[in-house]
């Protein structure tokens, strides 16, 4: 499983997806965008939702990380032991937990979600949606194997950048011996080249790749001179 995170080295992972109420929310759909994205050179595909991550792990031969969002306020990826086993489950090769340390629905802990599905599934490897670098630091203590800066600017330690916070991703790089893949708010081809630069050990993009209606707005607003 090492060779999993050694493959995630030096590459461009690729998150797909869609919101609710969104046009382009259904498995299928999802699936077939992550195909497009591995076609086009990404190493691994971060899909949210039980029926997205079954359908893209059907279709797909690169790694996929799964997710369960549940809520959207608070601890909402993957919050429970219970969503952590559901996603290995539908076949996630890694499984994307929340890891701070906010209070979680049922009272758990980032570091007894680990154990629990590492007990159950213990080739399934964990990502650490992290928001500090306190986070990152006792995610690594916890058995995280890899470190993400995803939730950096959407909790209450970090302020929500334009871009990529790069200073969270430097001191995450710095402070962690476990590989850091820098995701959240890399919008552009020189924003992926510079977190590449700071020794990140891959990037996660979403949103620039894989959300129309946002680049759509980018473009649109560009048009109107806005
Ligand atoms: C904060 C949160 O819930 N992030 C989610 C995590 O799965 C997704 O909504 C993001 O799209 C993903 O992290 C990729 O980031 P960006 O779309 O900025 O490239």
């Amino acid at each position: 499983m090492t060779d999993l995170v050694d493959g995630l080295a030096g590459r461009l992972v690729v998150s797909c997806q869609a919101y609710p109420g969104e046009p382009m929310r259904d498995p299928r759909t999802m699936s077939q965008v992550a195909q497009a994205c591995v076609a086009g050179g990404a190493a691994a595909i971060r899909v949210q939702g039980l029926e997205d991550i079954r359908a893209t792990v059907a279709v797909i031969d690169v790694p996929v990380i799964g997710l369960w969002k549940d809520g959207d306020e608070g601890v909402y990826i993957t919050p429970t032991l219970r969503h952590a086993l559901a996603c290995a489950e539908a076949g996630a090769h890694i499984v994307a937990i929340d890891a701070t340390s906010r209070p979680r629905p049922d009272g758990s802990t980032f570091a007894g979600i680990v154990r629990g599905l590492k007990e159950r599934y213990p080739d399934v490897l964990v990502m650490a949606d992290c928001g500090s670098v306190d986070d990152c630091v006792r995610a690594e203590s916890d058995g995280a194997d890899i470190i993400g800066t995803t939730l950096g600017g959407y909790t209450q330690d970090r302020n929500k950048t334009v871009g990529p916070d790069f200073e969270f991703a430097q001191e995450a790089i710095q402070a962690c011996t476990r590989p850091v893949v820098v995701e959240g708010r890399v919008h552009t081809l020189e924003h992926a080249a510079a977190v590449m630069r700071l020794g990140a050990h891959a990037v996660c993009v979403g949103t620039a790749i894989t959300h129309p209606s946002t680049i759509t707005g980018w473009f649109a607003a560009a048009v109107r001179g806005s």
